[in-house]
């Protein structure tokens, strides 16, 4: 039977999921709140405001009606900013069937009890199949039709293989992992190393200063990630590692556009007005920079971007004081097998 399948958020990440899905065969009802956006749709068959250039498949429905976009849908695509999560989730809760999966391809963390999505759906929908996507997904490439593998993570082992199944093409792979919080977590911490990297860029860093960039970017995350309780190993995956380099190397990342336009001297409001599209890791800057603070986790980077971006400190002296000032150990957890 025809599975039918809603994602709700019409921007350039849940247009480029709808579409694989309803090119795969699925009923996808692609829900965008946006008259406007939805009248340009219907007319082009393009979404020209988030994915200009990609033709839309005759399945993908675009649709402003949250409610029959949900009904009767077996899997349903979380893709609006964490900012919005919570809200949209609780507008299609009354719509849900019975046995409706929900997934989250959001990568945001709620400031309120550090929330990642997976936990909003755990506390919202304690009876459904829940998961989530993450990994190195820059959504114009797929939408170019380049080789582009993904992580779909649930405790769920039929929900994993039925988002397998979905959205498996011959350019888009997508990889299980049953670690959720750590896929999930590794998506919106590698945000944050993004928006560095970019503003290194546009202070003219080396090759050999990147890579040192994006090293101890990966040691920090996964400390971080470790506190919290999440599996390191899922750090050296397409989700942490995968995520971190496309993110931290790529201009069409928006992360990494927001630290360039701040190493060439804007001022966030002014770098984020200029991009005009969701940039998670302004927020989870924020939020992890606190939640490290509570928990005393060594995050110097974190501390170093985050005296920058939100409080306007002068980037060139921060970008000195922080590898000055970082501890020596090259692989702590090695350190810590060995009870160093
Ligand atoms: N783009 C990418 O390459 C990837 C993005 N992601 C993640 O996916 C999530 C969504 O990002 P992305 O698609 O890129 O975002 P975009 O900025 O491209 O689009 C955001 C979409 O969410 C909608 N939206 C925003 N606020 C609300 C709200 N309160 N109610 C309803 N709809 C809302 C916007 O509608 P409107 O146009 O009306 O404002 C728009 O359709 C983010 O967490 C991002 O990190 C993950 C992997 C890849
Ligand atoms: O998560 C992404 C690629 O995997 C998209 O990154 P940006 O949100 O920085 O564009």
């Amino acid at each position: 039977m025809t599975q039918k399948i809603a994602v709700l958020g019409g921007g350039s990440f849940g247009t480029v999921v709808a579409n694989i899905a309803a090119t795969r065969g699925a009923d996808v009802h692609l829900w965008m709140r946006s008259e406007k956006q939805l009248q340009d749709i219907l007319e082009t068959g393009i979404n020209t405001r988030y994915v200009p250039k990609y033709p839309l498949h005759e399945r993908l429905i675009p649709t402003n009606d949250l409610a029959g976009a949900v009904v009767g849908a077996d899997i349903v695509f979380m893709a609006v900013p964490s900012k919005a999560f919570r809200v949209v989730l609780n507008d299609a809760i009354p719509h849900l069937g019975a046995e409706t999966a929900l997934v989250s391809l959001t990568k945001g963390i709620e400031p309120e009890g550090f929330r990642l999505m997976s936990e909003v759906l755990e506390e919202l929908v304690p009876d459904h199949p829940i998961g989530v996507i993450s990994g190195p997904n820059l959504a114009k490439e797929i939408a170019q039709g380049h080789l582009t593998g993904t992580v779909v993570a649930s405790q769920s082992p039929e929900l994993r293989n039925q988002v397998h199944d979905l959205l498996s093409d011959r350019s888009f792979r997508v990889y299980t992992n049953p670690d959720v919080y750590g896929v999930e977590l590794a998506g919106a911490l590698k945000n944050i190393y993004a928006i560095a990297s970019g503003m290194a860029a546009a202070l003219g860093m080396g090759e050999n200063t990147r890579a040192l960039l994006m090293t101890r970017s990966l040691a920090e995350m996964s400390r971080f990630a470790a506190r919290l309780g999440a599996n390191p190993l899922t750090f050296i995956g397409l989700a942490g590692v995968g995520d971190l380099v496309v993110t931290c190397t790529s201009p069409l990342s928006r992360n990494y556009r927001i630290g360039q336009a701040i190493g060439q001297g804007y001022n966030l409001k002014q770098a984020v007005k200029q991009l005009g599209e969701t940039a998670e890791g302004v927020n989870t800057l924020k939020v992890v920079k606190a939640k490290a603070d509570e928990l005393e986790v060594y995050m110097p980077l974190v501390a170093g971007l985050y005296a920058v971006v939100h409080e306007n400190e002068d980037v060139d002296v921060i970008a000195q004081q922080l590898m000055l000032g970082e501890r020596a150990s090259d692989v702590e957890f090695i350190f810590d097998s060995e009870n160093c």
